[in-house]
Formats: C-alpha cells, sequence, structure tokens
C-alpha cells in the first residue's frame, strides 16, 4: 500500500536512480494496453478519454500499443493546455503517427453514441486530483456511467482519491482499475478488478532515501503556514561544542527558534558560538535530577527536544534524563549518552534515537557489517523500542519498526567528532516540520551526508563537522550540492 505523497517521492527518486518519468510512463501505458487487451477482440472499438495530466500522458502511450482495435484517442481540452511536458510528447506522438486523434472542450462536443466504443479507457484524472470533477470531465465521466459500456481506469476511477477512495462529487464508475507499483489505500472498497502493474521502479527508489524524499518538506511547509517551529536542545556540561552544533544545525534546517539548556557555568561559552541562539544556564556543572522539573516546563512550549549532545554520562545525569523522558509526552531526539537510557524508560514521548554502532550495542540493540542485514535488525529493534531509530554508518539505517529507509549520503571524512550532533539538530528541526518521523530522521541522515559530501569536496577528510551546519540549506534543495 503506498500513499500518493509517498508514490510522488518514490517517482522522483527513481529518476534520480535513471529511470525517468518518460519511461515510467512507456511502462504505465503498456500495462494499461494489456488490460484491454484482455478485455477486448482485436476490431473492437476502443475509446481512450485522456485528461491533460499525466494520468492522461499514460493512456496515450496504451493507444500506440492498441493499434489492433479501432481506437479513438479523445483529448479533454486543447493540445497546447496539456500540462506535462511528457504527456505533450506522447500526445504528439500519437497524432505525428495518424493514429486517430480528436480534442473534447466542450461536454457538448463529447457524444459516446456517435463512437459507440466497445470498451473506454477512462484516463482523465490521476492522483493530481483536488476537489469535485470540473467540466468538461463531471459530465464525460456521467455519460460513461450511464452507457452499458465497460470501463478500464487508468491508476485510480477519475474522480476519486487515490488516498481515501472518497470522491467529492461524480466519479467514474470503473469495472478494472490499472493501478501502478503498489496498491492505493483509496482502492480497496471499490467494487472494480484492481490490477497492480510492476512498471519497473527499481527497489532503491523506496529504500534508500533520495531527493524525492525532499517533497515531505513541501507539504508541511504548506500545512504549518510557514511556522517550522521551536527547537530546545539539552546539552552541553562537560563538552561547550556539541549543543552550539546541535543548535546551528537545527537553525539551518530551517527550525524558527533554537534554544539550549545547559549547565550556567558553559552558558556563555555556548552562547559565544552564535548569536542565533537563545542560551539559558541551569545551576551547577551538571544537568541532574532536580533540573528536570524546570526542563519539563519548558520543553512544554517547544515543537521538539535534542537530549545528549556533551551532556556526559554522569550517573545524575543519566537519571535525569530518565525521569525527564518519564515525564515528556512531546517529540523527542535522543542522540550520545542520553541514548543508553532510551530502552528502559517508560514514556509517551515519540523518541528518534540517533545511536553509532557502538552505541546501539549499548542500548541492547544487534548490529551486523552487511546493511541489508543491519536493516533487518534495526527494524526489529525499533519495533521492539516502539521508538524510531537512526542508526548511523556507511549506510544510515532509519527505521519506525514498520517501515525502514537507508540514507546513503556521507564520507569517511565524517567519522571527525560533532557530525552526529549537527545531525541529531537537524533531526529535531526537521521532526517539527515533517509529521512522519521516520520521514524527518530519513531526510535528516541523507541531508546530512550531502552536507557532508559538499564539505568533503572542499576539504576531503579534513572537513570538520563545523563545515556541516551552514551546508544543511543547500543540501535540503533538489539540486546537485
Ligand atoms: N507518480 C508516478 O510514479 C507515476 C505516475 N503516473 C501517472 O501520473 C498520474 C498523476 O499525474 P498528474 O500529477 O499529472 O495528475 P493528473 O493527471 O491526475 O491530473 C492533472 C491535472 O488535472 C487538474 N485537475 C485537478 N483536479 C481536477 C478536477 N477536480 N477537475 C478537473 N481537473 C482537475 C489539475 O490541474 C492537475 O494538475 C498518476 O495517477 C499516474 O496515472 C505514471 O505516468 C507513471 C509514474
Ligand atoms: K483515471
Amino acid at each position: 500500500m503506498i500513499s500518493s505523497e509517498r508514490m510522488a517521492m518514490v517517482d522522483r527518486n527513481a529518476a534520480a536512480l535513471g529511470v525517468s518519468t518518460k519511461q515510467l510512463m512507456e511502462s504505465s501505458g503498456n500495462a494499461v494496453a494489456r488490460a484491454v487487451r484482455e478485455r477486448a477482440d482485436p476490431g473492437d472499438g476502443v475509446l481512450v478519454v485522456c485528461g491533460r495530466g499525466n494520468n492522461g500522458g499514460d493512456a496515450m502511450v496504451a493507444a500506440r500499443f492498441l493499434e489492433e482495435f479501432e481506437t479513438e484517442t479523445l483529448l479533454l481540452g486543447r493540445p497546447g493546455t496539456i500540462r506535462t511536458e511528457i504527456a505533450r510528447e506522447n500526445w504528439d506522438a500519437i497524432a505525428e503517427s495518424d493514429l486517430p486523434t480528436r480534442t473534447v472542450t466542450d461536454s457538448r462536443e463529447f457524444d459516446l453514441d456517435e463512437h459507440d466504443p466497445d470498451l473506454v479507457v477512462d484516463a482523465m484524472l490521476g492522483t493530481g486530483v483536488t476537489g469535485a470533477l470540473r467540466e468538461p470531465e463531471a459530465t464525460v465521466a456521467r455519460r460513461v456511467n450511464a452507457a452499458d459500456v465497460p470501463v478500464v481506469s487508468v491508476d485510480v476511477p477519475s474522480g476519486v482519491d487515490a488516498d481515501t477512495g472518497t470522491a467529492a462529487g461524480t466519479a467514474v464508475d470503473a469495472d478494472a482499475v490499472v493501478t501502478f507499483h503498489d496498491d492505493k489505500p483509496g482502492l480497496a472498497d471499490l467494487a472494480a478488478d484492481v490490477t497492480v502493474a510492476d512498471i519497473g521502479i527499481p527497489s532503491a527508489a523506496e529504500t534508500f532515501v533520495g531527493p524525492g524524499d525532499l517533497l515531505a518538506l513541501d507539504r508541511d511547509a504548506d500545512s504549518h503556514k510557514g511556522d517550522n517551529g521551536e527547537v530546545l536542545v539539552v546539552g552541553g556540561g562537560p563538552y561547550t561544542g556539541a549543543p552550539a552544533l546541535a543548535a546551528r544545525a537545527a537553525l539551518r534546517a530551517g527550525a524558527d527558534l533554537v534554544r539550549v539548556a545547559c549547565p550556567a557555568p558553559v552558558a556563555r561559552e555556548i552562547q559565544g558560538y552564535g548569536p542565533d541562539l537563545i542560551v539559558r544556564g541551569f545551576d551547577g556543572d551538571r544537568l541532574a535530577p532536580r533540573h528536570v522539573d524546570d526542563l519539563l516546563d519548558r520543553a512544554a512550549d517547544q515543537d521538539a527536544v535534542v537530549f545528549g549532545p556533551g551532556l556526559g554520562s554522569d550517573d545524575a545525569t543519566l537519571e535525569a534524563v530518565a525521569e525527564f523522558l518519564a515525564g515528556y509526552d512531546g517529540r523527542a531526539v535522543v542522540d550520545a549518552d542520553a541514548l543508553q537510557v532510551a530502552p528502559g524508560v517508560d514514556t509517551d514521548a515519540e523518541l528518534i534515537c540517533t545511536p553509532h554502532q557502538g552505541e546501539l550495542r549499548k542500548m541492547g540493540g544487534e548490529t551486523a557489517a552487511d546493511w541489508r542485514e543491519r536493516a533487518d535488525l534495526v527494524t526489529e529493534f525499533a519495533s521492539d523500542l516502539g521508538h524510531t531509530l537512526l542508526v548511523k554508518g556507511r549506510y544510515d539505517v532509519v527505521s519506525d519498526g514498520e517501515e525502514t529507509r537507508v540514507g546513503r549520503t556521507g564520507n569517511p571524512g565524517m567519522t571527525v567528532g560533532g557530525t552526529g550532533d549537527v545531525l541529531a539538530g537537524v533531526t529535531g528541526a526537521l521532526a517539527v516540520q515533517i509529521d512522519s518521523t521516520l520521514q524527518a530522521a530519513a531526510l535528516a541522515a541523507w541531508a546530512n551526508g550531502r552536507a557532508g559530501d559538499d564539505a568533503a569536496a572542499e576539504y576531503g577528510n579534513g572537513l570538520a563537522a563545523s563545515d556541516l551546519p551552514d551546508r544543511i540549506p543547500q543540501a535540503l534543495r533538489d539540486e546537485e550540492v
């Protein structure tokens, strides 16, 4: 089962792997033609009704494979208004090939009796539908539904929301649906015969995080209306660079405000790393249980907390971390020494734990040299924990226990100290902008590695963690870094 948002990400990731959307469209159209052949005899009349998006494009490809039928391809709208380049190229190909085509800009021009087809291919709208079908699509859908003719819908019956199965108005009443790559939640309750066609998307497009995963940020940026949230970094004491790196990285990954809570004696030093940070100290030189109530109050106003950078592993500190997590019910990234207490804590919080392999073992998890085996072990352990795990390595493995993704950006120069603190900060910032903790952690791992690759291009193995934060904005864009 795949949502239309995830499908769009996978499509983009496939293109980045070298399998273009136009190639996928060719496979889709071929699959549609196969479904038609199963339901019609050579010489039968086939009417292919295309919209102006890529759903229509799929059916324009199908038309090329259906020359043994009396196939006529109908475009709803003028060719000049076709919305995507690949759909336009496929329209031009059938028009140039002298295959029968017709354009309909007004529903009054659509007379099904005149065509009298034995089968209709419905490719007016696919996953791009928003709201109720407009004209001429709505009238065409009603006339097709009223006629006694079998309908094969491309991807999803036009007008139906592929994620919910609901229609905001009229929708095509399909006999069969040929959907692509994976089943869609909205097709489950349809009366139609649903076929899932393999269109050659490599599994790597789903497993490996890629530029398509950036679409998770687009959508959420809209839904939160520019409010990209506030992050609290709890860290510092024995170390001061770590919380500063995490905080700066969180800012660069798009958090609106980043606060740092640290022991008072190091507060000035941490503030010295950056004027953009809001640093507030608590008494003493280590985090301890007496600070927990105050921290919980502060954390309640935040969208996410990043716990761990530079805190150290004092017994009192670890006890404080455990008490904090037990009382917290928001989102938290848990890193560094704080990780070892996470498995034992009963918490309502949604945790993203970011261990390297040594820290994973300390948490009670297992690891393996082969990344595929490691992915299985991490998935199982995440499921046991009930939290999201981001296990760092040459291949970063991210799992929420159900879904698992792998990030393969990054380079050996990143074994330098502090890159993990940067990753924790980026993860915190993305965890407030993206609903799914799995998606947030996966994108964070990918972007952090990409920033590292960009830094390595300049500094080679001499890269430093402080080279990374300012490279995060570029790493979060769908362009070469
Ligand atoms: N994502 C993928 O991996 C692939 C997608 N493919 C096809 O691409 C389709 C999605 O293509 P598009 O994103 O171009 O979208 P559609 O072709 O579904 O819709 C295109 C346009 O229709 C218009 N529209 C939206 N709601 C409308 C309404 N209520 N009434 C009238 N017009 C409306 C919009 O302007 C929208 O851009 C999929 O359903 C599938 O058929 C395939 O080509 C293969 C690969
Ligand atoms: K359709």
